[in-house]
């Protein structure tokens, strides 16, 4: 599994711990930025990492800002990303298991990183369950056709 990673400023501590974790278990990513703590702005980052995993080459992303929901918002505008924010470890679960939630962003400012990086656990060991879900994770993507140009 390839893991597309990214934050802003407010995310970067988070996701530099992400990326510790990631090597200590041996599993492949690439840091699709921000490089720094200071300020810029999430919706580049977000999209970025978006667009990485609707290309394929990354199964999944991970995104990091303050609060975890302005990364989230701009990497759900691209066609295809289901982002979770997640601050608890049984909607890590929920959020595979039954929306196969293809992107996961944290909030740094929000939970801790012990918290933080049981959560990466949880959610990169956890299945999409399917059956009754893909029937609805696929109404999802029917939404996305109706606005499509
Ligand atoms: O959480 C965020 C978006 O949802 C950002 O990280 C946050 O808004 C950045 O704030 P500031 O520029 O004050 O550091």
């Amino acid at each position: 599994m390839k893991i597309a990673l990214g934050s802003d400023h407010g995310g970067y501590n988070l996701k530099e711990a992400i990326k510790k974790y990631l090597e200590e278990k041996g599993i492949e990513y690439e840091d699709f930025g921000t490089n720094s703590t200071e300020s810029v702005d999430y919706p580049e980052f977000g999209m970025k990492v978006a667009e990485a995993v609707v290309s394929g080459e990354y199964q999944r992303g991970i995104v990091c800002c303050g609060t975890g929901i302005g990364i989230s918002i701009s990497a759900n505008k691209v066609p295809g990303i289901r982002c979770a924010v997640v601050s608890d470890t049984f909607s890590a679960q929920m959020s595979k298991e039954h929306n196969n939630a293809n992107v996961l962003a944290l909030g740094e400012r929000v939970i801790g990183q012990g918290l933080a990086l049981k959560i990466v656990e949880v959610w990169l060991n956890t299945e999409f369950a399917g059956g009754r879900h893909e029937r609805r994770v696929n109404l999802i993507g029917d939404i996305e056709k109706k606005y499509a140009k």
